[in-house]
């Protein structure tokens, strides 16, 4: 029997690079302007086995690339996946306020589309948002105040 083969476009914002020694690793970034909504990729993924990543993936480096993806397992029950991302989808970092892309999971075909949130200035970096619960330090989180400071801000407060 003869199968219908599925074509599914790509499509990659040639106006990126990535940059090497960021003080998040490395980061992609515009090299020109990016207007809003420009298609940045179109990335396949691989899910993963509930236990494949478990036990092998979760322990190794791999697993700080990794996506949530929703599946819906052979009983019907809806569980939590992780996936691997083919493509840039794998080199955003995180920022918590300077969000300037958005990503749109096809769960059918197995992609994730990367799109332009607003204009990107040339030299911006391009980044997404991985959430509140990081794993590592945030380099773009602000400074905590010296304890001399946070002292002087009591004391500064009028309590009438
Ligand atoms: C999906 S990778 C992104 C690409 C990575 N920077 C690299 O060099 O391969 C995720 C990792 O990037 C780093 N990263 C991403 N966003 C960051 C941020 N806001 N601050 C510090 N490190 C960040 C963390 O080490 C994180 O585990």
């Amino acid at each position: 029997m003869h199968m219908e083969s599925t074509r599914i476009p790509l499509e990659r914002c040639p106006d990126l690079v990535i940059l090497t020694d960021t003080p998040k690793g490395r980061g992609v970034f515009a090299a020109k302007l990016i207007p809003a909504k420009t298609v940045l990729d179109a990335c396949p993924v691989l899910i993963l086995g509930i236990e494949e990543n478990e036990r092998h993936i979760e322990h190794t480096s791999l697993y700080h690339y990794t996506y949530n993806w929703p599946i819906v397992n052979e009983e019907g029950k809806k569980q939590k996946a992780q996936a691997i991302i083919f493509g840039l989808g794998s080199m955003f970092n995180h920022s918590s306020h300077e969000q300037n892309v958005v990503w749109d999971r096809d769960l059918l075909r197995q992609m994730i589309t990367y799109r332009a949130l607003r204009d990107i200035q040339p030299g911006e970096e391009l980044c997404i948002s991985y959430g509140d619960h990081l794993t590592f330090k945030d380099a773009d989180a602000p400074p905590l105040p010296r304890p001399e400071d946070e002292i002087e801000q009591l004391n500064r407060i009028q309590l009438d």
